[in-house]
């Protein structure tokens, strides 16, 4: 038997009491005082509701040391408060369970503070959770490194030697990071050269998804030093889902010799709730053993990941239901997301509250578990059946929908959904 809220929680929520994951919304249905819309605050999301954190704080409600007097909840955003770090990152959750739990009268009976700070999640809009200072992609799972490798540079030897021994990334583009349910609008730009023809230019032709994940970084480090393996866990406040949007042509003609640029740079969205690490501790397993032995630096005395089962979903233009394409798991990642931050900060590169590190898509094994396009179609030599269609990449008025979902023995533990539609490219 899972934990039991005052407030009424389905059994296939994924935000039940074990859950409360952490977002930055606005109410939809109450204006400010001179008809603006009214400010983002923290939230977290409990059922289908969503318990504002400002009128709680408000409300004296976070009376533990760490909390008592701290504005943290009193912000448009969660950096303050992911910058607090683990310490108060508990203390706010044991309140939290304790406040929201069908024993404690404490907000249960207080009507008008229930009024107050419980809202609908259907009268809220959600906002990006942080300030996002930096954004930074990963390129962590061995199937897909092996895949793009094949596709891009052959089949002689598909995963770079450097791939073995630190976790590759490129620096991405946080202006364009946006939330679920933002528009993608198709990007313009070069693609590849034929043989005898200039580099196309216009709407991409291979615009793809990428099946992601993220950490928000919590305190971070001062430029100049950097993060141990072992503590990297305390720097890292919880988990979105992301869709690394890819325009593969543009990408191909660019990405030598620096990487990705404008063939990523268009879009990235991010699921609105962050699940925490402390939440997912129950899921934690162990991550793929790792040969050649990582550097000192780099190797960590508890190495895990988490088994989140990941899914992707489409919808086309005019049809009603979306259908599945891929299943992963997030457990595929080879390099962990503490090996990440300790190598992102090893040259002293400091990282700062509210930071996105994506993980790299996230491929399996098997060809039903590969994470975008580029792998599925084979650079679109083996089109997929999507709903009598035969399917390459994306096309205008696709709705692209990633969710997961931590399955426990009474309860989940989940990421509700990271959606996004793509729009024609400007003409
Ligand atoms: O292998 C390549 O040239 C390119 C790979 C990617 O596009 C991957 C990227 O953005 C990182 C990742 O998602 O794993
Ligand atoms: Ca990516
Ligand atoms: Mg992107």
């Amino acid at each position: 038997m899972g934990l039991r809220s005052f407030v009424e929680v389905s059994p296939d929520s994924h935000f039940p009491l074990e859950n409360l994951p952490y977002g930055v919304f606005r109410p939809t249905s109450t204006a400010g005082g001179d008809g603006s819309p009214p400010a983002p605050r923290p939230g977290v999301a409990i059922g289908d509701f969503v318990l504002d954190l400002s009128v709680i704080s408000a409300a004296g409600l976070f009376d533990g040391p760490i909390l008592k007097d701290s504005p943290c909840f009193l912000q448009p955003s969660l950096n303050m408060f992911v910058g607090m770090g683990r310490p108060a990152w508990k203390e706010v959750r044991l309140t939290l369970q304790r406040l929201l739990s069908a024993e404690d009268p404490t907000l249960r009976d207080n009507t008008s503070l229930r009024e107050k700070s419980l809202l609908k999640m259907s009268e809220v809009e959600m906002l990006l959770p942080t300030v996002i200072g930096d954004y930074t992609d990963f390129f962590s799972s061995m199937h897909h490194a092996k895949n793009c490798g094949t596709i891009f540079r052959g089949p002689e030897n598909p995963i770079p030697v450097n791939w073995f021994h630190l976790p590759i990334a490129y620096h991405g583009r946080a202006s364009s990071v946006v939330i679920s349910g933002t528009d993608i609008i198709r990007p313009r730009g070069q693609g590849y050269p034929t043989a005898k023809s200039p580099p196309y230019f216009g709407p991409t032709q291979k615009l793809d998804f990428e099946l992601e994940m993220a950490a928000i970084v919590g305190p971070g480090n001062e430029l100049g030093k950097s993060i141990n393996v072992d503590e990297a866990a305390d720097h890292i406040f919880g988990l979105v889902l992301m869709n690394d949007w890819s325009a593969r042509d543009i990408q191909a003609w660019e990405y030598v010799p620096l990487g990705p640029f404008l063939g990523k740079s268009f879009g990235t969205t991010i699921s609105p709730w962050i699940v925490t690490l402390d939440a997912l501790e129950p899921f934690a397993c162990d991550a793929p053993k790792q040969d050649p032995q990582p550097l000192p630096y780099l190797a960590e005395s508890k190495h895990i990941n988490y088994d989140i089962p990941l899914e992707v979903w489409i919808k086309p233009a005019g049809h009603e239901h979306p259908v599945i394409i891929t299943r992963s798991n997030f457990n595929n990642l080879y390099w962990t997301l503490t090996q990440q931050l300790a190598h992102h900060t090893i040259n002293g590169c400091n990282l700062r509250p509210g930071d996105l590190l994506g993980t790299g898509t996230i491929s399996g094994p098997e060809a039903e578990s590969f994470g975008c396009f580029l792998e599925l179609t084979w650079n679109g030599q083996k089109p997929l059946n999507l709903i009598g269609a035969a399917r390459k990449f994306l096309e205008d008025g696709d709705e692209v929908f990633f969710t997961a979902c931590c399955k426990g023995k009474d309860y989940n533990v989940g990421f509700g959904s990271c959606t996004g539609k793509v729009l024609p490219a400007i003409p």
